[in-house]
């Protein structure tokens, strides 16, 4: 009989950390089947390390990161861990965090299973962060690839540090993004690898010859030895150098995926699928055909990417930086009002009144543009609100405009009749920015010409862990 196929995905989203574990079926029509999931917010944000980077900063504590991943780990069935023959983890893209080589983590016996903590780490600066202004990125050296680099861009925020905070970048030999960390700590490996995936999203990073820009980076003094090598998604980065909760030391750990083509790979079930993805950001997603090859010049006005996908073929994205978190937001300064009038309200209390008042209100003349991060290839356009007049200040005309608003907004970036062009039949919804408001998928409904179905909640994990099972399964039949 054959052994049993179970394999752990997790995902280091910007809002929480999440784990699937996920079984072969093959009876059941999509060929697997999520055993235990778990989601645990990450609450990692903290101050810039350093002080030049300014209000714009956004960094994430590691620790608080490892903790909340720790916590789910710990929640999934241990009799289920004990079956992991495969890891697979993916992440927020584009980030760069900092470490010194050998000193990444310690393991401890300490609690009730082994577990790994963070040693000598920087922050993780993520995506969001705004520190690089469009003067400083104009300073930068034109990359040899399709991909423009924008501020949040890992090798964006290295040329920062070099000129604003050199003796920081001295304390650290090693760098990746969060999920390359994880995988290089559960792995023991001395140096990380990483994906195509993420590699094209630190930017300098050409797809085509599957390599970084190395003389046009060494030639601006950029310290090419951070750059981890690269290695095709969906191939094993190593096996774990220790036991993990109950999972056995030795087991395969693929190299990390970027969240986006994670959750892609768990809901888009043909080619003629799109995915419409709204978590802390927002991703409209199509698949190229393959042998497609994007125009290798970057366009920064351009407002959809082409990212890479698994076996060299590619994804066109319009990645929206403004999704659930424009919400959250909002949700946040309605709870700091109330704090500053003197009354104390639950931020999950607010979501749930905003979107029944929001349900409520069909209709509104409200037009609230949510760019509050601007958008990549436009930076400097921020958010607005307009037509307001007396009768639409509700809190329901409020939340009805800005849900529509995010939509509308990735309309502009990606019409949706493009999509018909591109031949595709139906919109697979994912995120659970998505999945928890109805609001936001009555205006998904209303703006797409397609049909719109959805998938489930923890996509970016289950995604990661069945690119394990295939690999297993693969492994099975040769
Ligand atoms: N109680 C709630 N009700 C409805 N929506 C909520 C609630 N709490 C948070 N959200 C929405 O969910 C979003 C976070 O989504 P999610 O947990 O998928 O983040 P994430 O996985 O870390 O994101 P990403 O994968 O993009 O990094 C928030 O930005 C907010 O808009
Ligand atoms: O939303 C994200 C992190 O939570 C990002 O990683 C996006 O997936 C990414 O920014 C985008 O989709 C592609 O640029």
């Amino acid at each position: 009989m054959a052994a049993r196929s179970v394999t752990l995905g997790i995902d280091l989203g910007t809002t929480s950390v999440k784990a699937a574990l996920v079984e072969a079926a093959p009876g059941d029509p999509s060929g697997f089947v999520v055993l235990a999931s778990c989601a645990r917010a990450a609450q990692a944000e903290t101050e810039a390390q350093s002080a030049a980077a300014g209000p714009q900063g956004r960094e994430q504590d590691v620790r608080r990161i490892i903790q909340a991943l720790h916590e789910c780990l710990a929640a999934l069935p241990r009799q289920q861990l004990r079956k992991v023959c495969g890891i697979g983890v993916s992440g927020q893209m584009h980030g760069v965090m900092f470490w010194k080589t050998g000193q990444g983590c310690a393991w401890t016996e300490g609690g009730a299973a082994p577990v790994f903590e963070p040693r000598a780490v920087s922050h993780l600066v993520t995506w969001q962060d705004g520190r690089c202004s469009s003067e400083f990125l104009a300073s930068l050296p034109q990359p040899e690839s399709h991909l423009s680099v924008a501020t949040g861009f890992g090798c964006a925020t290295i040329f920062w540090l070099l000129k604003n905070s050199p003796e920081f970048l001295k304390s650290y030999d090693t760098a990746g993004t969060i999920h390359d960390y994880v995988v290089a700590m559960l792995c023991g490996l001395a140096r990380p690898l990483m994906s195509d995936q993420n590699a094209a999203s630190w930017g300098y990073f050409n797809t085509r010859s599957q390599s970084w820009n190395l003389e046009i980076l060494r030639a601006a003094g950029f310290p090419v030895q951070l750059l981890p090598d690269v290695v095709e998604p969906g191939s094993v980065a190593g096996r774990t150098s220790q036991a993990w909760f109950e999972i056995p030391r030795g087991t395969q750990v693929g190299v990390a995926l970027g969240d986006l083509q994670a959750s892609v790979y768990s809901c888009m079930a043909q080619k003629t699928d799109a995915v419409l993805n709204i978590s802390t950001s927002v991703q409209l997603v199509a698949s190229m055909p393959s042998g497609f090859q994007p125009a290798q010049t970057p366009d920064p006005a351009a407002p959809v990417a082409y990212f890479p996908y698994f076996d060299r073929t590619y994804l066109a994205v319009a990645a929206s930086l403004n999704g659930g978190n424009v919400l959250a937001t909002f949700v946040h300064m309605l709870v700091q009002w109330m704090a500053d009038l003197g009354l104390e309200v639950e931020e999950s209390v607010v979501y749930s009144c905003m979107i029944q008042a929001a349900a409520q209100q069909r209709d509104t003349c409200l037009t609230i543009t949510p760019t509050v991060l601007g958008e990549r290839h436009l930076p400097d356009q921020l958010a607005s609100v307009t037509g307001i007049s007396s009768s639409d200040l509700s809190l329901g005309h409020v939340a009805r405009a800005l849900c529509r608003g995010i939509v509308q907004n990735l309309h502009s970036m990606l019409p949706f009749r493009q999509l018909r062009e591109w031949g595709v039949e139906r919109v697979i919804g994912s995120g659970s920015a998505l999945s928890r408001n109805e609001v936001l998928q009555q205006e998904v409904q209303r703006a797409f010409p397609l049909p719109v179905s959805y998938g489930q909640d923890v996509d970016a994990a289950v995604g990661a862990a069945l690119v394990m099972l295939q690999r297993s399964l693969n492994q099975q039949k040769s």
